[in-house]
């Protein structure tokens, strides 16, 4: 039921009002590039697609953003979406007639292009989901120290690909993370080798004297360290240096079955930007609520 032209007869304007709004964040800070795209990931893995990240706890229920492995989705990610709400709102027409997820789906798309990645045509109509629970999360996000087969089967119970995986972990050439997601990878791989052999030497060093031991666990580093705030192919030509910052980004470059992806998303942006475009969109779709199992809220942090 989703469709490019959901809104055409409730709501035009839409894409341009949440345009607009994502523009003036975007010009007050950059981090609403990453924050957005990563929420919208953390959204559709979760009860699919249905702004369910977005819901605040309440004194009878633990929602999913209080789940751990939320903790670090950045605030500007909510506000933004929060701001593309209010925008949307104000329009009489519109009040109240676009779902969250769905301008959580705009947001990213924009967020994309405005960081110099490509602009692509979202789908819409989905509804908003009527559950957030922070135990749904447990066993449904990648971890950093994922191998193939882990990415592969967590990708798989979405409905993608591992041409699908490969080109959404590219969205890691812009953002940030914090220390103890990739520490074990600097000071304590093996018993003998202390740092991981399949990263870069120099890479290595810099990582150590960015995220010291016992480094305060607020300090976050730019996860691509050639051009942390373009949305472009770098996060792969990085890779086949040995500069992927996570075990899960280097394995995509060290297991024979996804480095041919790498080599090809490394050397043609536009076979990059095809193929992120293809697998943002199949992500699109995972577990959409219509009118019976969702609805669309006047608040997307209350249910
Ligand atoms: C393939 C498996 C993946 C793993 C293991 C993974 C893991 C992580 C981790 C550990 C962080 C750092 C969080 C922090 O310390 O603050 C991070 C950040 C990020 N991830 Fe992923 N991720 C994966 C895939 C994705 C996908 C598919 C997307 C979106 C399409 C994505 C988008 C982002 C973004 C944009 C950031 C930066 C967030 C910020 O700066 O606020 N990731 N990811
Ligand atoms: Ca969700
Ligand atoms: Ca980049």
């Amino acid at each position: 039921q989703l469709s490019r032209h959901h809104y055409a007869k409730i709501c035009p304007n839409v894409e341009n009002i949440v345009r607009d709004a994502v523009k003036k964040k975007f010009h007050e800070t950059f981090v609403t590039v990453p924050a957005t795209i990563r929420l919208f990931f953390h959204d559709c893995f979760v009860r699919g697609c249905d702004a369910s990240v977005l819901v605040a706890s309440t004194p009878n229920n633990k929602a999913e953003k209080d789940h751990p492995d939320n903790l670090s989705l950045a605030g500007d990610g909510f506000d933004t979406v929060i701001r593309a709400k209010a925008a949307v709102d104000a329009v009489p027409l519109c009040r109240n007639k676009v779902s969250c997820a769905d301008i959580l789906t705009m947001a990213t798309r924009d967020v994309i292009s405005l960081a110099g990645g490509p602009y692509y045509e979202v789908e819409l109509g989905r509804y908003d989901g009527l559950k957030s629970r922070a135990s749904d999360v447990n066993g449904k996000l990648p971890q950093p120290g994922f191998n193939l087969n882990q990415l592969n089967s967590l990708f798989a119970a979405n409905g993608l690909t591992q041409t699908d995986m490969i080109a959404l972990s590219g969205a890691h050439t812009v953002g940030f993370s914090h220390c103890n997601k990739f520490n074990n990878r600097i000071y304590n791989f093996k018993s003998h080798t202390k740092v991981d052999p399949t990263l870069n030497d120099l890479y290595a060093s810099q990582l150590k004297s960015m995220c010291p031991r016992n480094v305060d666990p607020r300090i976050a580093i730019d996860m691509d360290p050639t051009t942390p705030r373009a949305f472009d192919n770098a996060y792969f030509k990085n890779l086949q240096k040995g500069m992927g910052l996570f075990t899960s980004d280097q394995v995509l470059f060290m297991d024979p079955r996804s480095k041919p992806a790498v080599e090809a998303f490394a050397s043609n942006s536009k076979t990059f930007h095809a193929n992120f475009v293809a697998a943002i969109t199949k992500l699109g779709r995972v577990g959409i609520k219509n009118a019976q199992n969702g609805n669309i809220r006047s608040d997307c942090s209350i249910i």
